[in-house]
């Protein structure tokens, strides 16, 4: 089928960008450089190791220097265990297991550390992850196959081939709590067979409604669901939520955050708590006896000892696959038990439920799936529900070309354009002003969104008004290019200077009442590392200076505060607007803020694309345009 075989080249593409711009950053550098890229834990010291399924070997190893910097060692990726007297030697691959604070469990093919471990510095480098791309490829070849069998009902109607039904004796649910279009988004879920599409804007409560819709199906159906997101995040918060909603829930795989409600729901926290564990803790011991055991007879004596040394290994193997069936049990068990797997989307092939089948798929922040690697669990299921906005920013493709043909194209947008029946616009959103929330509705929304009394009216303080674009048109604030990013020095200043004025303003009026919250975005990370800086330097000024949060908009999203400024950043006169032409980024930017958006940027640069000739209008229109000119002569 011509639609797979289309994904399958562009994910093809992608991930030979993806290796080539992995090779350029690790190939030429020095461990100390990919350590500051995050790629590389060193030096490492050995904590402890343990047999593990399989025949495999898990060690655990501290990082026990430059602990601060972030890196990407997570769960999940593949990396490398290697020694610095010969690196390209001396090197083992395994399978990062866990991962908290500066420890990690990395998981090896093999039965005991190889001898160079017991000298020079060790370390861990992450290594390329081909294993994300071959489960999506191998899903997409699947689903291709999938597409031409009656049990491929399901791809079909994501392809465009057949239209979703809808079972019309389903009794609706009234569910407290959830307003009229949440109700009916639940609704539209529990009636369809194969697909409905909850579309959530900013604010909307699409979390709340998702929730509650996973409740009414488990009580409908009695089935176990599968929920999933692209990122660790987004899986971590519905795993809270849905555990607090009294549901049994098992999170596969390693969460991002380091919280002991979440960690509680992980099969590693479950497994240590399952009665049979006791067993399979007798059993280790006895078969690490036989191995220790083993090593007393080094391979280098006569062949006695070398039959005898075989022999405890091998009982020691009998001993270990007696654990994997133990283990398996276990796990098979806690499965059976639970109502809501959670995991990513990659995460849903994690081995201990690679072959389990669902009836229904739950995928959230779907607006950030690469279509690949959302048919690895639909290929799972027979009904598939998408919740997320296309309209906010769609996932990073590494590729250009793969771009330009379709990749970032989402299965959310597509499933949209192709089936709007199955669709159901959240409208009522509960963060932002009326005000703040206006243009992003005209543009994005058809007008559609409508704010909650309780938030449509709020403000900063009576007569403040909650949005500003401020023009530095004419200023000479002129931009600076470095590398690829952008800068813009003099914007950065005249911003603070504002945010000064804002606070002294709030002081006039509200005394010593504590400030709202406050975030800096740009869409520029260069711009960001400026007003990091600058920040710094206002801290004297700003006595809640620690509190304020400067960011990338990609960064932000998800996230709300009272009051958000936006430095725009780009100021040339060739016009050039680079990638704020995605309008997408925008819509996130725009729609951060509860109380107060303030937008610093040259008008003259932005105007040359209608959608901020647009907003620009519409400031006017709101009585809030400010000419920066006027603000720093006051
Ligand atoms: N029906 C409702 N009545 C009152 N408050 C609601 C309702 N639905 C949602 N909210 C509130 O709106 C806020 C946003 O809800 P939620 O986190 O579910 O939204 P979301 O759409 O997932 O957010 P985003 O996608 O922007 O991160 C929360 O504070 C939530 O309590």
């Amino acid at each position: 089928m011509s639609y797979f075989n289309h994904l399958l080249e562009l994910l093809r593409q992608e991930r030979e960008e993806d290796k080539q711009s992995w090779l350029r950053l690790t190939a030429s550098s020095s461990a100390a450089e990919r350590r500051a890229n995050g790629l590389t834990w060193y030096p490492v010291a050995i904590r402890g190791t343990e047999m593990s399924r399989g025949d495999y070997l898990t060690v655990e190893v501290e990082r026990t220097t430059h602990q601060d910097i972030t890196h990407q060692l997570r769960f999940g990726v593949s990396a490398v265990l290697f020694s610095n007297h010969d690196p390209q030697q001396d090197r083992i691959e395994g399978t990062v297991t866990f991962q908290g604070g500066n420890r990690l469990k990395l998981t090896l093919r093999t039965d005991e550390l190889p001898e160079w471990a017991d000298n020079g510095k060790l370390g861990i480098d992450l290594l390329f992850d081909d294993n994300s791309y071959d489960e999506m490829q191998q899903a997409l070849k699947q689903a291709m196959a999938l597409a031409d069998k009656p049990e491929g009902h399901l791809v079909k109607i994501l392809t465009g081939e057949k239209k979703p039904t809808f079972d019309t004796t389903t009794p609706p649910v009234t569910l407290p709590g959830l307003n009229t279009v949440q109700q009916e988004a639940v609704n539209r879920i529990l009636s369809a067979n194969e697909l409905a599409i909850v579309h959530g804007p900013p604010g909307t409560g699409k979390t709340t409604t998702l929730v509650q819709a996973i409740k009414a199906l488990i009580k409908k159906d009695q089935q176990k669901i599968l929920v999933v997101a692209p990122s660790n995040t987004a899986v971590d918060l519905l795993s809270e939520k849905l555990a607090d909603e009294g549901l049994n829930v098992l999170r596969v795989g390693n969460p991002a955050r380091v919280s002991e409600r979440l960690s509680a729901l992980t099969l590693d926290s479950k497994m240590s708590e399952h009665a049979s564990m006791k067993e399979v803790k007798r059993l280790k011991k006895q078969a690490s006896e036989f191995k220790n055991m083993a090593h007393k007879y080094k391979r280098n004596f006569g062949k006695a000892e070398r039959e005898q040394r075989k022999a405890l290994f091998d009982e020691a193997h009998k001993i270990m696959k007696e654990v994997d069936k133990t283990e398996q049990y276990i796990t098979d068990d806690l499965i059976a038990k639970a109502q809501v797997i959670t995991a990513t989307l990659v995460g849903a092939n994690h081995y201990t439920v690679r072959n389990v089948r669902y009836h229904t798929l739950v995928i959230d922040e779907a607006g950030q799936a690469l279509e690949p690697a959302c048919w690895i669990p639909i290929i799972k299921a027979q009904k598939v529900i998408f919740a997320g906005d296309h309209c906010q920013l769609p996932p990073t493709i590494k590729s250009p070309d793969a771009a330009r043909q379709g990749l970032s194209n989402t299965l959310l947008e597509k499933s949209v354009a192709l089936h709007p029946e199955a669709v159901v616009l959240l409208e009522e959103q509960y963060r932002m002003n009326e005000m703040i929330m206006g243009y992003a509705s005209s543009v994005f929304y058809e007008n559609k969104l409508k704010a909650h009394h309780t938030v449509a009216a709020r403000r900063l303080f009576a007569d403040d008004v909650p949005l500003a674009f401020v023009d530095t048109a004419g200023c000479g604030f002129d931009e600076k290019a470095e590398g690829t990013s952008t800068s813009n020095p003099e914007e950065a200043s005249f911003l603070f200077r504002h945010l000064l004025q804002l606070v002294a303003t709030w002081k006039t009026q509200q005394g010593n009442n504590p400030f709202p919250e406050i975030a800096i975005i740009s869409p520029y990370k260069q711009q960001v590392y400026l007003l990091q800086e600058q920040l710094q330097h206002a801290a004297e000024l700003l006595p809640h200076a620690a509190s304020i949060s400067v960011n990338t908009i990609d960064s932000f999203q998800g996230q709300e505060r009272d009051v958000v400024y936006i430095s725009m950043t780009r100021s040339n006169a060739d016009n050039n607007i680079g990638f704020l032409s995605d309008i997408r980024r925008m819509n996130v930017a725009m729609t951060r803020a509860r109380k107060k958006l303030v937008v610093v940027g040259d008008s003259a640069t932005l105007s040359q694309l209608p959608f901020y000739a647009g907003f620009i209008a519409y400031a006017e229109a709101q009585n809030a345009y400010q000419s920066a000119w006027e603000f720093m002569d006051l």
